[in-house]
Order: C-alpha cells, then sequence, then structure tokens
C-alpha cells in the first residue's frame, strides 16, 4: 500500500481545524477552562505547519521546512502546556516549558554543528518522546480518584505516543541512513507516530476539559458549596435508596436532624462571615465523628442531616450525643474570636422501610421537642411521640 503524502498532510490540517472550529462552537456561552487558549494556539500551529508542509515546492524550503517544524514544535509545547493548565499543576506548565526552551537553544545548537537531516530528526523525536512522556505521567496520576476514564485513556495513549517516538529514536541509532519515504519499518513507525500524536495533541485537551467540566458540575450538584456536606436533594436521594434497601437487610436505620442553637445571634454579634465559619466548622467537626458510609447534609439554612445506615434507635442516640458534644466543647475560631455554639438533635430511626417525608417528620418534631425543651439536647422520636434523653 502506498500512502500519498499530501493526501495524509491535508488529512492532518482539516483535523485540528475541524476540531477547534467545534471546540470553539461547542463551548460558547461555557467558562473557559484554563488552557483553552493555548490549546487554541497549539491546534492554529497544527494548521499552518501543515499547510506549509503541503506548499513545498511552492514557496521557500525555509518556509515549508523549518518554519514548518517550528510549528509543530510549538503546537506540541502549546499542548502539552494547556493539559498541565488545566490539570492544575502550575510547576509543571514551568518545568514544560523549560524543557521546551532546553530542547529548542539544543536543537540550535544541534543544526549549527552541521547535524544531517536525519539526525535532527532524531534529536526531535527525543525531544517529543520527553514532553509526550511527563504529560502521560500527569494524564495517569490522579486519574483514578474520582474515576476520569477520558484522562486515563487519553494517558495511556500519550504513553503509547511517547514510546512510539523512543522507538523511532532507536531505530535511527540502529540504522541512521533511512529514506523517510522507503517502504519500510523506519517510515511506516514516522507515520504511526504522525498520525498517533496528532490525535493527541486535537483531541487531548477538548476531552479532559469536557470531562472535568462535568465532574465539576456533578460535584455542584452533589454537595453544598459552603459547607462540602450533601446537598438537600443529593442527601435524599441516597436516603431513599437506603430506606428501600432496608426491607431486604433489616440492619435499621436512623435519621438525624441537628440545627444550630440561636445562631441568629452569631450572624447579629459577630457578623454573616462569621456566621458562615461557623457553619463550614461545625461541618466538619461533625463529619469528624461520622464513620465512613454515614451521610452528612445540609438540609438547609443553620440545619444539617444525617443518616446513619445500619444503626439501631440506641446507637443513633449515643452518636447524636457523640455529635453534640463534638460541637460544644471546640468553639469555632474566627479572626480573633472564639465562638461556642450548641446544636440540638432530633433522632428518628426505624427498621421498616418508611416513606422519607415520615421519618423526617418525626426527627423534625423530635427536633422541635429539643429546642422547645431548652436547646443543646437530643431527643429521639418514638413514632409520632418523643422522649427527651
Ligand atoms: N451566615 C449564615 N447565616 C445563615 C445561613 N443560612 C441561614 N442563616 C441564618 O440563620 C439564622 C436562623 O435563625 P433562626 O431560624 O431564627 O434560628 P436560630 O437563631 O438558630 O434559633 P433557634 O433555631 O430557635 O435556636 C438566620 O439569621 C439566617 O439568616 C448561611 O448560609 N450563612
Amino acid at each position: 500500500m502506498t500512502i500519498d503524502i499530501r493526501t495524509l498532510a491535508l488529512l492532518l490540517l482539516l483535523t485540528p481545524l475541524f476540531t477547534s472550529a467545534l471546540f470553539l462552537l461547542a463551548s460558547r456561552g461555557v467558562a473557559r477552562q484554563p488552557g483553552s487558549w493555548q490549546w487554541l494556539a497549539s491546534a492554529a500551529a497544527m494548521v499552518v505547519g501543515w499547510s506549509l508542509l503541503l506548499l513545498r515546492g511552492t514557496i521557500a524550503d525555509w518556509l515549508s521546512i523549518y518554519v514548518a517544524n517550528v510549528c509543530f514544535f510549538c503546537a506540541h509545547v502549546l499542548m502539552h502546556g494547556s493539559l498541565a493548565a488545566l490539570l492544575g499543576t502550575r510547576r509543571l506548565v514551568v518545568a514544560i516549558r523549560w524543557v521546551a526552551v532546553g530542547c529548542a537553544l539544543v536543537f540550535l545548537l544541534v543544526y549549527l554543528a552541521g547535524a544531517e537531516l536525519g539526525q535532527r530528526a532524531a534529536f526531535l523525536a527525543m525531544c517529543t518522546a520527553l514532553l509526550t512522556g511527563i504529560t502521560a505521567r500527569l494524564m495517569l496520576a490522579d486519574s483514578r480518584n474520582p474515576p476520569q476514564p477520558a484522562r486515563r485513556a487519553l494517558g495511556l495513549w500519550y504513553l503509547g505516543c511517547a514510546t512510539l517516538h523512543w522507538l523511532r529514536l532507536a531505530i535511527f541509532l540502529v540504522e541512521p541512513q533511512q529514506d523517510l519515504f522507503a517502504p519500510r519499518l523506519g517510515s511506516a513507525l514516522l507515520f504511526l507516530t504522525v498520525f498517533a500524536t496528532e490525535i493527541g495533541v486535537t483531541y487531548g485537551f477538548p476531552l479532559v476539559s469536557r470531562e472535568r467540566l462535568l465532574l465539576e458540575l456533578d460535584r455542584r450538584a452533589t454537595f453544598d458549596g459552603l459547607t462540602d456536606t450533601y446537598n438537600r436533594f443529593a442527601f435524599d436521594t441516597v436516603a431513599q435508596a437506603s430506606l428501600a434497601r432496608l426491607g431486604r437487610e433489616h440492619e435499621g436505620l436512623a435519621l438525624l436532624m441537628l440545627d444550630l442553637d440561636h445562631f441568629k445571634q452569631v450572624n447579629d454579634r459577630h457578623g454573616h462571615a462569621a456566621g458562615d465559619a461557623v457553619l463550614r466548622q461545625t461541618a466538619e467537626r461533625l463529619r469528624a465523628q461520622l464513620r465512613v458510609g454515614d451521610l452528612l447534609g445540609r438540609y438547609g439554612g443553620e440545619e444539617f442531616v444525617v443518616l446513619l445506615p445500619a444503626t439501631s434507635a440506641a446507637e443513633a442516640i449515643e452518636v447524636a450525643e457523640r455529635l453534640r458534644q463534638a460541637v460544644r466543647s471546640s468553639p469555632v475560631g474566627y479572626g480573633a474570636q472564639s465562638i461556642t455554639v450548641t446544636i440540638s438533635v432530633g433522632v428518628a430511626a426505624t427498621v421498616e422501610p418508611v416513606l422519607l417525608e415520615r421519618l423526617y417528620r418525626a426527627a423534625d418534631l423530635a427536633l422541635y421537642s429539643a429546642k422547645r425543651d431548652g436547646r443543646d439536647r437530643v431527643v429521639v422520636a418514638t413514632d409520632y411521640g418523643t422522649v427527651v434523653t
């Protein structure tokens, strides 16, 4: 099979052109992620590079060879930089810049020393392998928590590209005099490497940035922005699923409703920002007391909810007491101020798969009793009657 180089170059030109146009259209009205402009500049450099290469023979050689290669090199550096900027590692952005500047300077020296075309290509393969390897490592680290399949798949893709670039270098070292266009292993590997790298340059950033955006949206739709606890919708979804399992597992389940006492006074005395700090730190103190599998949510305002799976009423009272003590015994620090807060807790437990609304109502009635009876206490609901503990 013979490959028409011009057709291949045209396809490699159109791929980043269409992809960046689609990316711009698809991200209209959406907040741009860090690294977006770098990636667009990388796609533009790719398009210019392939255009110049396509014009070979009709324009000066220095344009179609040297400027085109500079464009490809810049496209790579910008693409690696865009992913480093997106994945939030400032040190890596700087490291990539230095590796790129170092490679460019050494390449200049290699060129001035009169290196042959093959030697220059081998040196560039090494630089690209180095940069691609760095990006592969960045993509693969932390790609499992939370699971990011696109990032992981692309990380493996870059690893494959880096390996191909090293292989090209190895083939050059074994057999330096190669005609790049002769149908042999070296040239087949070259085209495979160019193609795989272009796929990585073109699709890596859009796919990973989209995945991160979705993760961020999911996080915002699940957690309360101030306290980082589950928001009511997400909490109810999990609670309903746990209640539905109760019929099968017969392990019991408890719902606690917690309300900060006289919280209005905290806001009035110390200011709204201090009130926010109290809510944040209270959530931290509560979280520290809970087991893995327990669920902490913000019901609204200064009210929290806790779901305790596989927990009896007696155990739930113990947990509620522990939470109350934890909040009371560690005042919240805000600037120079130390703000002591207390909570009232209503407990409702069940072994039957009752409706969540019913459990809420029972816990809410218990909480109301706790408030009425003087606050800073735990009250457990027995059906719709309440017992003070
Ligand atoms: N700082 C801050 N305050 C909030 C937030 N959400 C609700 N609040 C305030 O919480 C206060 C709740 O006041 P109340 O419902 O009177 O309850 P309370 O003062 O805690 O009194 P009791 O519940 O009866 O002990 C109000 O002043 C709200 O403005 C928030 O996100 N941040």
